[in-house]
């Protein structure tokens, strides 16, 4: 049985942690981006980007090496490992220990980068959010979906979603197919759109932050950015989910009348996250 929760600034301040006076970077969480191929480096930066302004403490990309220099130069903060091809990335292994993971954005899905999404789904243990064509290589072997920790969060708009769950002939049927999907796979679902609503099997969490700038290439990879930094920062998965989604649309209802609708961008999220975070009265 389906029941809806507003997510609005109460129930946000509810959840939040605040950062403790005697922390340290090595406290604050480390994540790990993992994306990228060519021609879609702008993504790594913005979701890395995104991650450092959330406030973990330390952040890695991993990326395949024609993403090198791009990464370096657009936001030092971050550090990089690089897969061992040039053009996709093929085979995920690092030697850092991570406290979350956020894997999709920009990957492609060349038969490697499918291979390699595979072995590492196989063995991870580490807490995960899938985007993008991480969610679309699923879509096309959903068997690998098992590999998949419960309360694993998943970032699809709703393109995405249709090739998971498949077609919907109206909202009704879409919740119930997107409820069925989180809780046979016991997933926690990011169903990105406007508004966007979280799923945690029957729980549904309806987001009330955000408006029609967001609908600007890479505004998804700075949410999955988001995301992953609040789970590393030991945020209960739903409650990343849920704290991400808030501040993202936030940081569109506070730029409004600054930029309007039109000239906001992805990178204008990530400028007014510290707005966003001091409005929740923080
Ligand atoms: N600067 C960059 O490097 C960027 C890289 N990106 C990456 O590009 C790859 C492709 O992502 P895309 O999302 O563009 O491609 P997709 O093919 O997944 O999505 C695009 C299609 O989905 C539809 N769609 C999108 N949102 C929808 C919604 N809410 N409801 C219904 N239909 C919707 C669009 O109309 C279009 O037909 C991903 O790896 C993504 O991370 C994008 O994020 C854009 C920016
Ligand atoms: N009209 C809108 N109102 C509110 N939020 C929106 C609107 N359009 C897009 N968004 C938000 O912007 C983000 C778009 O994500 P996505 O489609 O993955 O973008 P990209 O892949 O380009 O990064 C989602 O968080 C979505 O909810
Ligand atoms: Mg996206």
């Amino acid at each position: 049985m389906m029941s809806t929760t507003i997510v609005d600034q109460h129930q946000m301040l509810q959840r939040y942690q605040p950062m403790v006076a005697t922390t340290h970077k090595g406290r604050q969480g480390h994540v790990l981006l993992v994306g990228g191929s060519y021609g879609k480096m702008g993504s790594v930066c913005l979701s890395a980007k995104a991650a450092m302004k959330s406030g973990c403490g330390l952040v890695t990309a991993f990326f395949p090496q024609c993403g090198y220099e791009i990464v370096q130069i657009a936001v030092p903060e971050v550090m990089v490992l690089t897969d061992v091809q040039d053009l996709c990335i093929s085979a995920i292994h690092f030697e850092i220990v991570p406290n979350a993971i956020g894997i999709g954005s920009g990957l492609g899905q060349d038969a490697a980068t499918q291979q390699g999404l595979y072995e590492f789904l196989k063995t991870n243990t580490i807490p995960l959010v899938l985007d993008a064509d991480a969610l679309n290589i699923l879509a096309l072997h959903p068997d690998w979906l098992s590999f998949l920790a419960p309360k694993t969060i998943i970032t699809p708009h709703l393109k995405e979603l249709e090739r998971l769950i498949g077609k919907w002939n109206n909202e009704a049927e879409l919740f119930e197919k997107t409820i069925t999907f989180s809780k046979k796979h016991q997933l926690i679902v990011v169903m990105k759109g406007a508004p966007t609503h979280c799923i945690d099997g029957d729980l549904v969490y309806k987001n009330t932050t955000g408006n029609a700038a967001l609908a600007t290439a890479g505004s998804g990879d700075v949410l999955t950015g988001m995301i992953t930094s609040l789970l590393a920062q030991s945020y209960e998965p739903i409650d990343s989910a849920l704290l991400g989604v808030y501040l993202h649309g936030l940081t569109a209802d506070i730029a409004l009348p600054e930029t309007g609708y039109q000239s906001f961008i992805a990178s204008d999220i990530i400028s007014y996250l510290g707005k966003a975070y001091l409005s929740l009265g923080l």
